[in-house]
């Protein structure tokens, strides 16, 4: 398990993480979100040890993280850092050397990598000549190279398309099914909350909210019910709690605190149901209301 217990850090007069508190279990995909400067790529460096934390501490099963821990991390920072003039299949052979691997394993590993991202026609390219797609690839292949224990990604999805999205997504769930706990920022909520088994809302340097997006939901309460009745007349719902909009000739009624039953009971006297259901709120719903 990597708990990060209690991290603060100023900047100066800057209070940019207030007692940053979560842990992340082997095999878990932790997702990270916060709005901008909410204090994400703080606590990231923090627990790579690219930046010290004022107070607090990073352990890894049970024990403080040392450097020697952190060499077998794999790290995506927020400002990248790959040799724009080497060439791809290079580059990554080179960090994997740099993480104590043979040659031949280096060799071997980055092989398996390109194909694996997809990156397999452009190993002789220098990366500066690659898309920002492409890029973000290799960089992803060097936090990999090292079979790292601990994953973590600054913002690994942003500006890729989606078929980018899908092979780093793919090579992040692999790495979480062998045990490593993941953790990435983002500000995709839509896929944060599709791949993540948990997720933590950071606002202005602390922890507003951590859980399964289920657990999440749960804390929101039951969602709103959501009646679709074709053919009513106008005002089958008067005196219910919520509101009616009209799309055709169905009538729309989302209620936040009406009796289900009884609207159920109006809604069939009215006209054809086509749906009647809660609506669970999405991970954007829930982020809305945490950081408010
Ligand atoms: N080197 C620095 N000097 C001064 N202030 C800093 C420094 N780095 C970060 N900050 C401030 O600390 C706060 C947290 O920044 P951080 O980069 O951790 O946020 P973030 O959640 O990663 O944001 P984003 O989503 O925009 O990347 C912000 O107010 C930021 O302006």
């Amino acid at each position: 398990m990597l708990e990060i217990d209690n991290l603060r850090k100023r900047y100066g007069d800057k209070v940019a993480l207030d007692g940053v508190s979560f842990a992340v279990r082997p095999g878990e995909m932790f997702g990270f979100v916060g709005a901008n400067g909410a204090g994400k790529t703080t606590t990231m460096r923090i627990i790579m040890g690219v930046l010290e934390a004022d107070s607090g501490e990073v352990r890894h099963e049970g024990r403080p993280v040392t450097y020697e821990d952190r060499r077998a991390y794999g790290y995506m920072p927020e400002e990248r850092g790959l040799y724009q003039k080497m060439k791809v299949a290079e580059q990554v052979e080179y960090f994997g050397r740099l993480h104590g691997l043979t040659p031949a394993a280096a060799r071997r590993t980055t092989a398996e990598l390109l194909e694996r991202l997809g990156l397999v026609e452009r190993r002789g390219d220098a990366v500066e000549a690659l898309s920002l797609g492409n890029q973000q690839r290799v960089q992803l292949a060097v936090a990999l190279v090292h079979d790292p224990g601990v994953l973590i990604l600054d913002e690994p999805f942003s500006g890729l398309d989606p078929l980018a999205v899908d092979a780093l997504a793919e090579a992040l769930k692999d790495r979480a099914a062998s045990g490593v706990p993941v953790i990435f920022s983002s500000h995709q909520l839509e896929l944060v909350e599709r791949l993540c088994d948990s997720v933590g809302i950071i606002s202005a340097g602390r922890m507003v909210a951590c859980g399964s997006v289920a657990e999440l939901r749960a804390g929101e309460g039951r969602g709103l019910l959501k009646v679709v009745v074709r053919g009513a007349a106008p005002g089958w719902a008067e005196g219910l709690p919520g509101e009616i909009t009209v799309d055709g000739d169905r009538q729309v009624l989302l209620s936040a605190d009406g009796d289900d039953q009884t609207i159920l009971r109006r809604a069939v006297q009215a006209g054809h149901v086509e749906h009647f259901g809660r609506q669970e709120p999405t991970l954007v719903e829930i982020f809305r209301e945490a950081v408010a």
